[in-house]
Order: C-alpha cells, then sequence, then structure tokens
C-alpha cells in the first residue's frame, strides 16, 4: 500500500516538474529569450535564417504593373540586382514579408571627437523615419559616452555605447570603422542580430527608409557621382594600393556612408576590407578615399544583391534633381576644418 503511494507521488512529481518546465519554455520562446541563450550560431548557418519570402494571407495590394514603373532611371543592375528608388516598390507588399520574420537590425554608429554633436539630429530623425515598426539596436561607438543625447526610442528599440578609443587623424577614424564591425559581428552580432547598416553619423533621415533596403549585401550609389563616367570616379588609381581600380572597369562609385546587408555577408566584406587596409597600412599607402575606396574595389569584384538609389544618401548642399522624387537619408553641412581633427 505504501509503496503504491510512493509512486503515484513520483508521478505526481514528474507531472508537476514537466508542466512548470513546459510552460517556462513557451514563455521563453514568447519573450524571445531562445534567441539569446541559445549558443552562438555559426555565422555559416546564420546565411540560412528567414530567406524566404513568405507572404501572409489578407493583405491589400496593388496589383504589380506590366511596364516600367519608372522610365527616367534604371531600376536594375546588369547583374540584375534591383536599385531602389520610389516607385519600384509597395511598402505594404515588403512589410508583409518582412514585418513576421521578427527581425533584429543592428545599426553602427561612429561618434568619435566632434562628431558626437551630429548625434542628436542623427538619432531623433531616424527614430521618425529609419526601420520603424521593426526592432532596431543602435551600436554606438564614442569615445565620450557622456556626451551622448538622450533621445527618446521607440518600443523595441535601443541604444548601446560602446567606449572606443578616437584618433587624431579623421582618416583614421573612417577607415578604422572596418575593424570594429568585424569586431563587433565576432562578438556580439552573431547572436544578437539579423541585419546590420553601418552609417555616418553627420547625416539626417527626411524620408521612409524601410524593410525595402534589406538584402544579402547592399551598397549605396553616392550622390557626387550619380552620372559620372567610369574614369571619372575616385577609385584608387595607384597600383601600390590593393584597392586599385584601372580607369577602364568599375560599375558605380558607391558611398562609404551607407554600408547593408546581413551579418554574414557584411562580416566577410569588412574582414576583406580590415585585411586589405592592413596590406597597405604595411606597405605605407593609403587609398585615396581610405575605407570607401577599398568598399569600391570589393564591390566590383563581389557585385551588391541590392543597390540603394541616391534617396538613401544625399548632400544638403546638393540641389534635388529630377529623378529624386524623394531624399531619405542625407549628409548635413558641415565645416570640415572645425570638426575633423586635423586636416
Ligand atoms: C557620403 C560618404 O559616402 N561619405 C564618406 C566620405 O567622406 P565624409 O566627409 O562623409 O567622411 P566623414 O568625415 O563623415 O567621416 C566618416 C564617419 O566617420 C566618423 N568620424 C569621422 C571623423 C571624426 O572626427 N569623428 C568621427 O566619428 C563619423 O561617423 C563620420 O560620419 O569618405 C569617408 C572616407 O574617407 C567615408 O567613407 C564616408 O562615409
Ligand atoms: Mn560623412
Amino acid at each position: 500500500m505504501r509503496l503504491n503511494y510512493c509512486l503515484l507521488f513520483a508521478v505526481a512529481a514528474v507531472v508537476v516538474l514537466w508542466f512548470v518546465y513546459f510552460n517556462y519554455n513557451c514563455f521563453l520562446l514568447r519573450s524571445g529569450v531562445h534567441d539569446v541563450l541559445e549558443s552562438n550560431p555559426s555565422l555559416g548557418k546564420k546565411q540560412h535564417i528567414n530567406m524566404d519570402l513568405h507572404f501572409p494571407e489578407g493583405i491589400k495590394y496593388n496589383q504589380p504593373g506590366v511596364s516600367n514603373s519608372r522610365g527616367d532611371i534604371t531600376t536594375l543592375t546588369p547583374w540584375l540586382a534591383p536599385i531602389v528608388w520610389e516607385g519600384t516598390f509597395d511598402q505594404s507588399v515588403i512589410d508583409g514579408i518582412y514585418l513576421q520574420q521578427n527581425i533584429t537590425v543592428a545599426t553602427t554608429v561612429f561618434a568619435l571627437g566632434k562628431y558626437v554633436r551630429f548625434l542628436k539630429e542623427f538619432l531623433e530623425s531616424a527614430e521618425q523615419h529609419f526601420m520603424l515598426g521593426y526592432r532596431v539596436h543602435y551600436y554606438l561607438f564614442t569615445d565620450n559616452p557622456d556626451e551622448v543625447p538622450t533621445v527618446t526610442l521607440r518600443e523595441g528599440r535601443q541604444l548601446i555605447k560602446i567606449k572606443t578609443v578616437s584618433s587624431n587623424r579623421w582618416q583614421e577614424i573612417t577607415l578604422r570603422r572596418m575593424e570594429m564591425i568585424e569586431k563587433i559581428i565576432e562578438e556580439r552580432l552573431v547572436n544578437e542580430a539579423d541585419y546590420i547598416f553601418s552609417l555616418d553619423v553627420d547625416t539626417k533621415f527626411y524620408g521612409h527608409w524601410g524593410a525595402e533596403t534589406l538584402a544579402d549585401i547592399v551598397a549605396v550609389l553616392h550622390p557626387g557621382y550619380f552620372g559620372t563616367g567610369r574614369t571619372g570616379f575616385p577609385y584608387e588609381r595607384r597600383p601600390e594600393s590593393v584597392a586599385f581600380i584601372p580607369p577602364e572597369d568599375g560599375d558605380y562609385y558607391y558611398g562609404g556612408a551607407v554600408i547593408g546587408g546581413r551579418i554574414d555577408s557584411v562580416y566577410k566584406l569588412a574582414k576583406t576590407c580590415r585585411t586589405q587596409l592592413d596590406i597597405d597600412r604595411a606597405n605605407k599607402i593609403e587609398a585615396a578615399w581610405q575605407e570607401e575606396s577599398h568598399l569600391n574595389k570589393y564591390f566590383l569584384y563581389n557585385k551588391p544583391k541590392k543597390v540603394l538609389s541616391p534617396e538613401y544618401l544625399w548632400q544638403d548642399f546638393k540641389a534635388k534633381t529630377s529623378e529624386m522624387k524623394v531624399i531619405r537619408f542625407s549628409q548635413v553641412i558641415k565645416n570640415y576644418a572645425e570638426v575633423r581633427p586635423n586636416p
């Protein structure tokens, strides 16, 4: 009789324990804690997450047209990557696909030395226009965390400050972004994000920037060289630099102010550019436009899967041209001599 009680008690205990464990797991899944607790998924594995363009039922959207949506500009590269212009995408279709993927977009921003002054407008305007509805984590590299302004962030968005040593050369600050992006992907982002954008801080958002910009690896057309012949691009032209591009080569001139894509692809890009910057340094040569020159070399041989039009990187001093239906992100006017640590 006593044995039966013991047995009953043991069974009851197992049932209770299982119940508690099951509910705890459900709680973890619901709260997304599993994403963090999982052991480091390798960068290779990351590649296969969320690649489907699954579209949920019940969303109303316009029927796609059969002629070009824009007649005034090219909306495809010769390797058939989309060039994202206003009028080429339907935001409700894009959000239908990407909102349900539950993605996290890491955004690296560097504010070293006096560039910390650009943060307020950058962050405030990003909160109005950048990836609204998506989880956004800003990773802010600065040598002066105390001067970072307090900006109210929307739900699901956070800012992580990373104390970083500055340099007395602006060229060094901008080119070192590659190794810092490489490191932070290795150390954190592999577990904390799906996509990443590296953005210049001396900038401001003026219009919608959403999930239409997401792809495996994303480049932006530099507003200063859109429509320029390739021989006029400011590529590195000295063969002694790894960033060298001969005058007969080149697709576009891409801006260094915007780099984006999936974590594993941007990792590959950052690592490659960092390695090539190291080789140049050992050979005592610095490319004409630092990491931007190496970025252009990288994209020449590793074509971007999506190209953002200059709507996604304009310059405040530049008059709007006819093909620019909207300005989404733009470099603010700065006094170079006053904000930079060296000429
Ligand atoms: C529009 C565009 O594509 N701009 C690129 C261009 O000039 P820019 O004139 O845009 O370069 P920049 O002075 O804005 O420097 C690039 C970024 O480095 C950071 N920074 C720089 C200096 C400093 O003292 N503190 C600091 O934090 C900051 O995040 C800034 O946004 O060429 C640079 C490389 O030469 C970069 O590739 C820039 O992205
Ligand atoms: Mn800039």
